[in-house]
C-alpha cells in the first residue's frame, strides 16, 4: 500500500492565479488536487499547508473515505469555502494515486462510462445582441452541441459574464475589486430579445443557456423564466441567492424554464432542500469546491434520487485538474447533466499538461491512469502568484448588490 510522505503546495499565475496539492508516497506515486478559490487562493493554500499536509505524512494513500472523514470531522469547524476546497485537493490527488496504482483512468474506479462522451457549454457572450450571436454561431460551428448566452445590457458599462475576450472569460481582473453597476429593470428587457434572436440565428438543435448570477430576486426571476419560456432554455442558472433555500419555491411556482444552481455550494447540506424538493433540475456543484469526488458523488447520488442532473462548474479558476477530474466524474455518474467548458490559455494548458480532449461538442477525459493531468513544476515557478480579486456590484444608486 502507498504510503504518503510528502505534500507540497504549489502556487502558480499562468495567466491566473492557481493552487495546487501535490502528494507523494513511498512507492514513488504521486497524485495532484485543485486548490483553487477565486480571489482567496492563498487562504486554502495555507490551510493545506499549515494544517492538512502534517496530518496526511505516514497515511495509507487507499484510504481515500477515511482521510476524507478524518479530514472533515476532524476539523470540528464543518464545511466552508476554505476547508472543503482544500479536502476536494487532498481527495482529488488520492482519486490520482489510486488509479495510477492501478493503472486504470479514475472513471473505471467509479464505475466506469455511463455513456460515451460528456456534453459541455461553452460561452458566448458580446457587448451587443448581435456580437452575442456571432459568438454563439461561431461555437456552433465548432460543434458545440449547447451554449450560454450572456449579453452587455445597453446603458451599462459592464456586465456579468460579458468579457473584454471571446474565448476567455477573466472576472478576477484586478489587484483591488472592480466596481460593477447592476440594473435590474434594464437587464430584465435584454434578455427576452437575446434568446429571440438567438432560436432565430441558431435554430432549436442546440441548447441555450444563461447565468443570472444571484441578481434578480425570486418574483423577478419568475418573471425572466416565463418570458424565456417560449425559447426553451435548457437552464436559468443561479436565479437568485441560494442561502435561503426555500427562495426557489417561488421561482418555481411561476416558470417551468429549468433551474440551476450550486457553483458556490461546498457541501450537500447547501443543497439538501433544493434537491430533495424539486426546487432544481442542475446540480452544479464542482470538485474543487465540495469536498472532492468522495463528496460530489454523494451529493450526486442524492440528487439522483429526486431526478436532479449535474451540471459542474468549469470556469477558468477551476484549474485543468479539476477539468480532469469533473471530467472522470461525469464520464461516470448516472444522472449526468451537462458539464460547464470554459477553456483555459495556452499558458495555463503549458503548466498543467493534461489528457482530455474536445472533439464536437464531448469532452473525454482519457485513459491516462489516474486523472490524466499534471502540473509542471518548473514551468510554474515562472508564474509568480499575483493578488486578483472578483468584483463587487453595486445598483445604479450605489447600494451594494450580489455580484
Ligand atoms: O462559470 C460560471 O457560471 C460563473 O458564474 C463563473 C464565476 O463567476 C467564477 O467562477 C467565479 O470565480
Ligand atoms: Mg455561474
Amino acid at each position: 500500500m502507498p504510503r504518503i510522505v510528502s505534500a507540497r503546495v504549489i502556487v502558480t499565475c499562468p495567466g491566473r492565479n492557481f493552487v495546487t496539492l501535490r502528494i507523494e508516497c513511498d512507492d514513488g506515486t504521486t497524485g495532484v488536487g485543485d486548490a483553487t478559490l477565486n480571489g482567496r487562493e492563498l487562504s486554502v493554500a495555507s490551510y493545506l499547508a499549515d494544517h492538512v499536509v502534517p496530518l496526511l505524512i505516514g497515511r495509507d494513500a487507499h484510504r481515500i473515505e477515511d482521510i476524507w472523514q478524518y479530514l472533515y470531522r476532524g476539523a470540528y469547524w464543518r464545511r466552508g469555502p476554505v476547508t472543503m476546497t482544500a479536502i476536494a485537493a487532498v481527495d482529488m490527488a488520492l482519486w490520482d494515486i489510486k488509479g495510477k496504482v492501478a493503472g486504470l483512468p479514475v472513471y473505471q474506479l467509479l464505475g466506469g462510462a455511463s455513456r460515451e462522451g460528456v456534453m459541455v457549454y461553452g460561452h458566448a457572450n458580446g457587448a451587443t445582441i448581435d456580437d452575442t450571436i456571432e459568438a454563439a454561431l461561431d461555437y456552433q460551428r465548432q460543434g458545440y452541441k449547447a451554449i450560454r448566452l450572456q449579453c452587455g445590457v445597453p446603458g451599462m458599462a459592464s456586465t456579468y459574464g460579458v468579457s473584454k475576450d471571446r474565448y476567455f472569460y477573466e472576472p478576477a481582473d484586478a489587484d483591488l475589486p472592480s466596481e460593477n453597476v447592476w440594473s435590474t429593470s434594464k437587464y430584465l428587457r435584454v434578455v427576452p430579445e437575446l434568446f429571440e434572436r438567438a432560436r432565430e440565428a441558431l435554430g432549436w438543435d442546440v441548447h441555450l443557456l444563461h447565468d443570472i448570477h444571484h441578481r434578480l430576486t425570486p418574483i423577478e426571476a419568475g418573471r425572466l423564466g416565463k418570458d424565456l419560456e417560449p425559447y426553451r432554455p435548457f437552464w436559468l442558472e443561479d436565479a437568485t441567492p441560494a442561502e435561503n433555500q426555500e427562495a426557489f419555491r417561488l421561482i418555481r411556482q411561476h416558470t417551468t424554464a429549468p433551474l440551476a444552481v450550486g457553483e458556490i455550494f461546498n457541501s450537500i447540506w447547501d443543497a439538501k432542500e433544493l434537491i430533495e424538493n424539486q426546487l432544481i433540475d442542475y446540480i452544479r456543484a464542482t470538485v474543487v469546491h465540495a469536498g472532492g469526488i468522495t463528496h460530489l458523488r454523494r451529493i450526486a447520488a442524492l440528487a439522483d434520487l429526486y431526478q436532479v442532473r449535474t451540471g459542474c462548474h468549469g470556469a477558468t479558476d477551476l484549474s485543468p485538474v479539476c477539468m480532469a477530474a469533473a471530467l472522470h466524474f461525469d464520464l461516470s455518474v448516472p444522472n449526468f447533466g451537462i458539464q460547464e467548458y470554459m477553456r483555459h490559455t495556452a499558458e495555463t494548458d503549458a503548466v498543467f499538461p493534461h489528457a482530455y480532449t474536445f472533439s464536437d461538442g464531448m469532452m473525454h477525459p482519457g485513459d491516462a491512469p489516474g486523472l490524466g493531468v499534471d502540473i509542471d513544476e518548473e514551468l510554474a515557478k515562472g508564474y509568480e502568484y499575483r493578488r486578483a480579486y472578483l468584483p463587487v456590484n453595486r445598483l445604479e444608486d450605489g447600494t451594494l448588490w450580489n455580484w
